[in-house]
């Protein structure tokens, strides 16, 4: 039996229509939510998902700003562009766009992010308070995908408690800070995290109720890794060049066999992609409404 589809467009739509409501109340307020990107390089991925961030806040009426800067910028260039947008009121919150090159130091970028303006929820500070605040609401922005991940699952009347998740990829994005949301209380899952060094992976994702794929790798995920019911969430971005066509399509993590043993998967285009972006929305709302 085919898998039903965990559709992240219809998901992302709804969340974009409640969040024009919150904007229009703000700027009744006097308030005018204003989300800046960072983008380095030229990297067609990057600027695609830049453009769409762009497109997404003038959908709901947020503000946009946009710094884009080559691939030769220096840390230090960087830095003094953070600086300028942390101190800029016209910017409520902004993100850095991901990855960067090589020559520039991740961390430290992060770490110079106003944790009050850190739309993406990846400075320590915010990333320290979701291991912190363990029995009391979390008000500070948390990180895109990983939320985006949770409110697929919801919106589609399907809940986390007591679920086996088994994660696959240690990315600082989807990896790394999705464990220490799902197994706060109100979501109540049991957290599994693999990567390249799991031994045996395919025994691990065989114990799983819920498998969300984010190594980057495709098709990793194959149907014979999937205990039949499960849900089966792709985060995966791999670009592949038809060479017929000469264009570039994505391909998931998730091998599309796994939809006739699973009972619901994301697709790939379509699925968690789309949700990352309204997250994104709504951490620049919280933020200003908070503010
Ligand atoms: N600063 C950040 N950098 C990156 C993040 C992030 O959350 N913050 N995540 C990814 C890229 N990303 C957002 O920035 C992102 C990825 C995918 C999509 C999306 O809607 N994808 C479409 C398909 C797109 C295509 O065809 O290329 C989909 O899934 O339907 C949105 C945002 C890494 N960097």
């Amino acid at each position: 039996m085919a898998a039903e589809l965990l559709d992240g467009k219809a998901a992302a739509a709804a969340i974009k229509r409640e969040l024009s409501g919150r904007v229009a109340a703000l700027r009744e307020r006097g308030v005018v939510p204003g989300l800046a990107t960072v983008l380095v390089g030229d990297d067609p991925g990057s600027q695609w998902y830049v453009a769409g961030k762009h497109r997404d806040c003038a959908e709901v009426g947020i503000a946009s700003i946009k710094r884009d800067l080559p691939e030769s910028v220096t840390q230090e260039e960087l830095e003094a562009v953070l600086d300028e947008l942390n101190a800029d009121p016209e910017c409520t919150g902004y993100i850095v766009q991901l990855p960067l090159p090589k020559h520039i130091d991740t961390d430290r970028i992060l770490e110079r992010i106003d944790p009050g303006k850190d739309a993406d929820g990846l400075h320590p500070t915010n990333l320290g308070r979701l291991v912190l605040n363990a029995n009391r609401p979390i008000e500070s922005p948390l990180p895109c995908t990983p939320r985006g991940v949770i409110e697929l699952v919801e919106r589609n009347g399907l809940s986390w408690n007591g679920k086996h998740v088994v994660v696959v990829g240690r990315g600082v994005t989807v990896g790394r800070p999705i464990g220490p949301l799902l197994t706060r209380r109100e979501y109540n899952a049991t957290v599994t995290l693999t990567h390249t060094g799991t031994r045996d992976l395919g025994a691990v994702l065989q114990q799983a109720d819920v498998i969300v794929a984010a190594a980057g790798a495709e098709g990793i995920v194959r149907a014979e890794h999937v205990k039949p019911g499960a849900i089966v969430l792709d985060v995966g971005v791999s670009r592949k060049t038809d060479p017929e066509t000469g264009r570039s399509r994505v391909v998931g993590d998730v091998d599309p066999a796994v939809a006739d043993v699973a009972a619901w998967v994301s697709p790939n285009p379509g699925g968690v992609g789309p949700m990352t972006r309204a997250l994104l929305l709504q951490n620049v709302v919280e933020m200003a409404e908070r503010a």
